[in-house]
Parts: C-alpha cells; structure tokens; sequence
C-alpha cells in the first residue's frame, strides 16, 4: 500500500484520544483580519471549523477585519487613528465598521464555512442584545467595552447543529447605540460568558515571545503579568494578553496565542499532542482520558 496513505490514517488514530477529550468542548475561536489571507486560506480555516464540528467539539467564531474597516475608509476618503490599539471612532465611522464587519466580513466567513460542508450562522453583538456595551473611553468616542452579556442565543445556535459566526458590534443602553468593540475583547468577553474550555486567538506571529525571542509553549497568568509589567510583552500584544488573563478570570479554562496563518493551525493545537503557539493556565488539566501521555496539553 502507499505509504502516504499508511501515515494520514497514523496521522487519524493518532488524533483519537484527543478528540476524546474535547467532546462536547466550547471552544472560541478569534480569527483576526490579519489572519485571514486569500480565499485558499479562508477555505482551509473554514475545513478546520467544520471538522472540530464534525468530531464533537462546539466551536464559535468571533472575527476581527481591521484592514478590511481600513480600505473602506480609505475608499470614503474618512481617516481612522488608532489608540492603544482600538481605534478612535466617530459617528460615521462605526457605521462604516458595522457594514463591513457584520455584512462583507461576516458573511465571507459564513460562506465559506457552509461552502466546506457546515452550518454556519452570522450574526453581532446587536442580535438577541448578546453583547452590551458602555464607552470604553471617551478619547475613543463610539468604542465598547461590553458590560452585559446574554450567551444563550450562541448555545441555542450551537446545540441546535450550528456554527455561530460573531461580528465584534454591539448595541449599548441607549436605544439606537452602536458600538465598535475590538475583536480580542468581543472574543474575551464571549468566552467568559460561556464559560469555553478553549479561547483560541489567532494572529500573526507564533506565540508569546520572551526577551530572547523564543516562543513560550506554556505560561501561568503570574508569567504573562510579569512580562507585560517589565515591558517584554508590547503593542498589539499587550491587548492580547490582557484579554486572555480576564477570559481565565472569567473562567474559561485555558488561552492558546498562535499562529493563524500557519496551515491548520487550529489543528494542531487541538488535535497534536505538541500543541501550536503559547497556552496559557493558570490550574492543571482535568483527569486525562486513556491514551493521553504526560505533558500532553489535557482539556
Ligand atoms: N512578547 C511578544 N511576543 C509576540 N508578539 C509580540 C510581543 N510583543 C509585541 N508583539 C507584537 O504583537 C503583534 C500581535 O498583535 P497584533 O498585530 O495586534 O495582532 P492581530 O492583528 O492579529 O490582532 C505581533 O505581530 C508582534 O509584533
Ligand atoms: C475598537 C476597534 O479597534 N475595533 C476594531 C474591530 C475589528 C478588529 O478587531 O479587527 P482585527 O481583529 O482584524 O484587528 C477596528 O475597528 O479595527
């Protein structure tokens, strides 16, 4: 027999135990504008999707499209600056955010997902009042930090054989607010509404680097504190890793940073017993299922 064939079906039983042990598993996904690539990638992370979906695992998606929101912009002839990260955003300009990333972003991303076989379902903040926000800043006019969050509708969606797919928008208090949330807090806040087992934040480097620029496989919340403190964790980083120790604050179980434009990616963090990226942890996994070996990543 060819034995090509012989490893991808090693490459299968091997992924059983970890399979095993994500049944049943929330698990978030933040697929960042930066990450997204061509319609080839698109597609491969939509496979990837489905596949978790296929074997048990519930996952959400929660998008970013930062350089999309951009070209639009650029296109209107409005400019946007950026503070901290997040960007200043006017009147005009969330709605511009809201039509590019709940309609053209939302919308690719559910195409392609239900192209490779899945049910997938886009909707934002706005809908069922899922996410409400309050002003994060008012230097940042029409930006949201979310202060109430109603996730029933993403377990109705999900038990109900669908693949909820989120645009980080959402309403505020007052009737007729809109605002404009980063995709790492959107993605946050949702999966410490759900309680995930898994928050997978997908960017465009390998991981948390420390000062020797090496990737750290493995970080306690205490680790990634003292990074950020002594300057070793900066820019669009620093954003990251604070939404990732408030998500564990909120209980969800474990935060892997990783690589998004690696192929499959999520992958080999799910289903490999090396993992991709850091993960950060702040307990010890639960019990591991049979087949399981030390130092293997457990749920
Ligand atoms: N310690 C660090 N480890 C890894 N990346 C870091 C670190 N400190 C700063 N960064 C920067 O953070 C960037 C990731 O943040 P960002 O560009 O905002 O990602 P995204 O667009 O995917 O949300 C990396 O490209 C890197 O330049
Ligand atoms: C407040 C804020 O900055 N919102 C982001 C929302 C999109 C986003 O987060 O996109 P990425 O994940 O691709 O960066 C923005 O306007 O760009």
């Amino acid at each position: 027999m060819d034995r090509d064939f012989i490893s991808t079906a090693r490459t299968l039983s091997e992924a059983l135990p970890h399979i095993q042990r994500y049944a049943d598993a929330v698990v978030v996904v933040k697929f960042g504008g930066n990450a997204m690539g061509d319609d080839e990638a698109m597609a491969e992370f939509a496979r990837d999707i489905v596949l978790m979906k296929h074997v048990g695992i519930h996952p959400v998606v929660v998008h970013g499209g930062g350089p999309m929101i951009n070209e639009l912009l650029g296109k209107l002839g409005i400019e946007s600056r950026f503070v901290r990260g997040k960007r200043v955003t006017t009147r005009e300009t969330v709605e511009v955010v809201e039509m590019v990333l709940s309609g053209l972003v939302n919308k690719r991303i559910v195409q392609a997902i239900n192209d490779a076989g899945g049910r997938a379902i886009g909707i934002s903040g706005k809908d069922d009042d899922m996410m409400v926000c309050e002003a994060d800043d008012p230097e940042l006019g029409f930006v949201g930090r979310p202060i109430e969050m109603n996730v029933q509708i993403i377990r109705d969606l999900y038990l109900a054989g669908l693949i909820p797919v989120i645009a980080p928008v959402a309403t505020g208090m007052a009737d007729n607010e809109t605002f404009n949330v980063n995709g790492d807090t959107a993605a946050g806040a949702i999966a410490g509404a759900l309680r995930a087992d898994r928050l997978l934040l997908l960017t465009d480097v390998a991981g948390v680097k420390n000062a020797e620029g090496e990737v750290l496989t493995q970080m306690h919340p205490d680790q990634v504190k003292a990074m950020i403190a002594d300057g070793s964790v900066s820019g669009g980083m620093i954003p990251k890793t604070e939404t990732a120790l408030k998500a564990l604050e909120d209980g969800v179980r474990a935060v892997v940073i990783l690589d998004g434009r690696v192929p499959h990616a999520s992958l080999l963090e799910l289903f490999t017993e090396q993992g991709a990226g850091s993960l950060i942890r702040s307990s010890e996994p639960r019990a591991k299922p049979h087949g399981l070996r030390q130092g293997d990543r457990g749920l």
